[in-house]
């Protein structure tokens, strides 16, 4: 005599596994404060002012994705994290997000509160030299500014060396159709230590910038120009890997231009796109 097929499960009992799972998943979030209350007291952040961690945080983004599978879009898993994150870098030392809405206010907004969540505060800001200068005159307190586009060139007053530099390019994880899509730096003051370094940005100003000059520099690095009327160059934001300055200088000449001064302002983790079919 063959045996019935089990019966499927109520109903009931599904909501009791349900429960189960999120009494547990609240459960670690809780044990996890406890961890962050003791990193507190290892991690020596009142001398920089900021909890904000980019080298780590870029690595536990992209460890995130490579490990994600089933039916939960990774743009929930994603902003879920974010909002774990930067909420437990909040407690650890209140900061302000300061966001240059000249581009797109909304879509500015959106990478706010998609990155820090709606427990940090946000604050706009007219244009990047404001939200810059909110920083400079913060503690810990983080800018976010088109890293595409601008009307003028704000990263000259990242150049001293006390200044706050660019720490980390937004979002984390890049794919098509990414919810909080706009590229944003970030700019803070954070310790040396814990600065990614896979991409150096640098302020460089140019006298004799023309179009052919910016066709040669395209495929060797990211770069947001500024017209300088004043010298008929530009002052230019240069984003290339680490330790490649030299051969944008060099094909800067070879087109005509000539490089006036530059001076690093930052450094973020290399850009990570999520492969074509993972992302849902
Ligand atoms: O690892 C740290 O230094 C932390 O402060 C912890 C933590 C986190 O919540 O995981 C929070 C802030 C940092 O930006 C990075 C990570």
């Amino acid at each position: 005599m063959t045996k019935p097929p089990p019966s499927p499960p109520s109903l009931a009992d599904l909501r009791q596994e349900i429960d189960t799972i999120d009494a547990q998943v609240h459960s670690l979030l809780m044990q996890r404060g406890d961890i962050i209350d003791r990193l507190i007291q290892v991690k020596q952040t009142q001398e920089v002012g900021s909890a904000f961690r980019p080298a780590r945080e870029a690595d536990m983004m992209r460890r995130l994705v490579q490990r994600h599978r089933g039916i939960l879009p990774l743009d929930t898993v994603e902003s879920i994290w974010r909002v774990i994150i930067s909420t437990f870098t909040y407690v650890q030392a209140p900061f302000s997000v300061h966001a240059d809405i000249s581009a797109s206010e909304p879509a500015m907004r959106d990478s706010a509160r998609f990155h820090f969540g709606f427990t940090v505060p946000y604050v706009s800001h007219f244009n990047a030299p404001a939200a810059v200068e909110a920083v400079a005159r913060s503690k810990g307190d983080l800018a976010l500014v088109s890293a595409t586009a601008s009307r003028t060139p704000w990263w000259i007053a990242l150049e001293p060396r006390d200044a706050p530099k660019i720490i980390a390019r937004l979002p984390f994880v890049e794919r098509a159709d990414h919810p909080a899509a706009l590229p944003v730096f970030v700019v803070s003051r954070v310790a040396d230590s814990a600065m990614v370094t896979e991409v150096e940005t640098w302020s460089v100003r140019v006298s004799g910038w023309n179009a052919d000059t910016a066709r040669a520099l395209s495929p060797l690095a990211d770069i947001v120009a500024v017209p300088d009327t004043a010298f008929d160059g530009a002052a230019l934001l240069v984003s290339v890997a680490a330790g490649h300055l030299e051969k944008v200088k060099a094909a800067l000449i070879e087109t005509g231009a000539s490089v006036r001064s530059s001076a690093l302002v930052g450094s973020h983790a290399t850009r990570y796109t999520v492969p074509n079919g993972t992302a849902k």
